[in-house]
């Protein structure tokens, strides 16, 4: 699978915007706000795109947080693998609206839809609201839902590589 990028809106009351996904990858799913790599785009631009097309909220690129990098890994089904960048967002405009993608919710960080969300989320979304920056591995099981492993690495903080993008682009495509 092409590289995506996640986007999680949080606003002054320190509520998280999550969308419950209506149609394809992880549908039925509550998720961050984002979708794959575009040739020739950059993470940011893609996630400020997705993010309006999901949500009707606009960002500025330098607006975004970069939290995370995940390599999601399904040995059982590699057209799946991805890397994929995730972001908080503090900063944004417009009104939220519901899409043909995504049915969006605030939600206080304690009322978090977790067992609606995908496995390994009720992990690591806890670490990064308390702040922290990770990057690694998470491997799923052969039912392509459950989380086998994961290992990740608390970072100082987490850089965007387009030489990632643009390799996955050619191998992937
Ligand atoms: C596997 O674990 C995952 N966990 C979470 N929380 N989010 C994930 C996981 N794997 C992928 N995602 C995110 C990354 C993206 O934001 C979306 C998937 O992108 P999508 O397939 O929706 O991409 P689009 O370009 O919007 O899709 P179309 O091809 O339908 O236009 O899920």
């Amino acid at each position: 699978m092409r590289p995506t990028t996640l986007v999680f809106p949080i606003d002054e009351d320190n509520r998280i915007l999550l969308g419950r996904k209506k149609r394809g990858f992880g549908a039925d799913k509550y998720n961050g706000f984002g979708g794959k790599l575009n040739p020739g785009e950059s993470f940011r631009a893609c996630a400020v795109r997705e993010l309006f097309e999901e949500s009707g909220l606009s960002a500025r690129e330098e607006d975004l947080e970069c939290v995370a990098l995940f390599d999601f890994q399904f040995p059982f089904d590699e057209s799946l693998t991805h890397v994929s960048y995730v972001y908080f967002l503090r900063t944004f405009t417009g009104i939220v609206a519901e899409t043909d993608e995504m049915e969006p919710h605030w939600f206080k960080p304690e009322d978090v839809p977790y067992a609606h969300m995908w496995d390994g989320d009720r992990r690591w979304l806890p670490m990064l609201l308390e702040n922290k920056k990770l990057k690694g591995p998470i491997v799923f099981a052969r039912d392509n839902s459950t989380v086998d492993k994961m290992d990740l690495t608390a970072m100082e903080s987490v850089m965007e590589s387009e030489h990632l993008a643009r390799i996955d682009l050619y191998i992937n495509e």
